[in-house]
């Protein structure tokens, strides 16, 4: 036995005196190399459980920076690298847990352009990404590819866990959804909220699942064509039986297989950047909308000034004088804006970023009720335009 393996056997000996595991176990994980899209949530404690099990290539693919409301879950970071490449800066944690590992970090966005060459060089990819459109981009790679994806999500107290793409009769992620789920249907932490911990506990599925790929365990059971929901509120874990493959799947049917180069993701998930409902008039700056406001001072103003967040948000941080009914109260509400509109008052509306309060502006006026202005770019902008005290959420 040579030196540098009796320093591997120490440093790995506690898992390679798992029965189901020993040493060969070991020297498999150290030939394999995997890939992690996304360094947040799932991608920071899934690579660093990848790489204190010594897989021997990491690869971190992610386009974001570092900010410090990542930090509650994304526990790789440091706020001393805030601003930072998150990729840069999980390569930095994976290096000061095990630097025998290698790590190519590749600070590009994954986008149908750049997948197939970005995932051909690993034998198995772990999607710990956020949006519905690069999971489809991620999937139709690996069903083309047949890579063994280890697919991820978590939001609020929940979490799930797959394997797609795994074996013959393993489905892929479009064998499941071969139709996303509607635009508005689709949350993010961003906007939902999500507890530190429940990412947290599906990443590190996420890299026992790819441990017992990589290291050729047989007598263990991965989770291809089952579903593993964990519901943090209630502790409740449930696994679901998945279809098997669908021979007619468009990425993974050998027969009608697509052609996903020349794909429109954007219309396939229907999603657009912008969303703009109403017409111009009706849009007034933040700094338009606030110096209108203090033109008609005070309690005599002539303006109601609406907030349509979730409850939770206004509470948050709010701007002074404006009062809070979320958009999915709008219409339970409407005569308390109403007997505004009577007392000759125009209503201004604000949200959190200027989609929702644009859809508060065209229900209202649809109720006929007028004068209605949207503030645009919502109370993100309003801090850049009119007060930075306001908290960045
Ligand atoms: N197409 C993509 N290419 C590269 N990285 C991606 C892609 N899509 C998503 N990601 C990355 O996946 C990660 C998802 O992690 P997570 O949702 O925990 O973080 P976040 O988006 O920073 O969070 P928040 O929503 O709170 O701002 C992000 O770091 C994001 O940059
Ligand atoms: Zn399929």
């Amino acid at each position: 036995m040579t030196t540098s393996d009796k320093l591997d056997v120490t440093r790995y000996s506690r898992q390679i005196l798992l029965p189901q595991f020993g040493k060969k176990s070991q020297q498999q994980l150290l030939s394999k190399k995997i890939l992690i899209i996304g360094a947040g949530g799932l991608g920071c404690p899934a690579a660093l459980y990848l790489a204190g099990a010594g897989v021997g290539s990491l690869g971190i693919v992610d386009n974001d920076t570092v900010e410090i409301s990542n930090l509650h879950r994304q526990i790789a970071h440091k706020e001393s690298l805030e601003g930072k490449p998150k990729a840069e800066s999980l390569r930095e944690a994976i290096r000061s847990l095990n630097s025998s590992v290698q790590v190519q970090v590749i600070l590009q966005r994954l986008t149908q352009y750049n997948v197939l060459e970005v995932i051909a060089d690993y034998d198995i990819v772990l999607d710990c990404t956020d949006n519905v459109l690069t999971r489809y981009v991620i999937n139709d790679a690996c069903a083309v590819s047949r890579k063994p994806l280890v697919s991820g999500a978590a939001i609020g107290w929940d979490g799930q866990i797959t394997v797609y793409c795994a074996s013959n009769d393993c489905p892929c992620y479009r064998c499941i959804f071969p139709e996303p789920p509607p635009p508005h249907c689709v949350g993010s932490c961003d906007a939902n909220g999500v507890l530190g911990p429940i990412p947290g506990i599906i990443g590190c599925l996420q890299a026992l699942e790819s441990i017992k790929l990589a290291a050729c365990i047989e007598q263990a059971q991965v989770l291809i064509g089952r579903l593993l929901v964990w519901d943090g509120l209630t502790s409740k874990c449930r696994v679901f039986q998945l279809r098997t493959r669908n021979p007619n799947c468009v990425a993974c049917g050998v027969e009608s297989r697509k052609d996903f180069c020349d794909y429109d993701y954007a219309s396939f998930i229907g999603c657009s950047p912008s969303v703009c409902v109403i017409p111009s008039e009706k849009r007034l700056s933040p700094r338009e909308a606030k110096e209108r406001i203090a033109q008609s001072n005070g309690d005599s103003s002539e303006y109601f000034c609406l907030d349509v967040r979730p409850s939770v948000q206004y509470e948050l941080c709010h701007i002074e004088g404006f009062h809070n009914i979320p958009l999915d109260q709008l219409a339970s509400r409407v005569t308390e804006i109403q007997q505004q509109v009577n007392q000759g008052k125009r209503i201004l509306v604000i949200c959190r970023r200027g989609n929702a309060s644009q859809q508060a502006v065209a229900l209202l006026s649809s109720w006929n009720i007028h004068p209605v202005y949207d503030i645009f770019g919502g109370i993100e902008e309003w801090r850049k335009q009119c007060d930075p005290s306001l908290p960045y959420y």
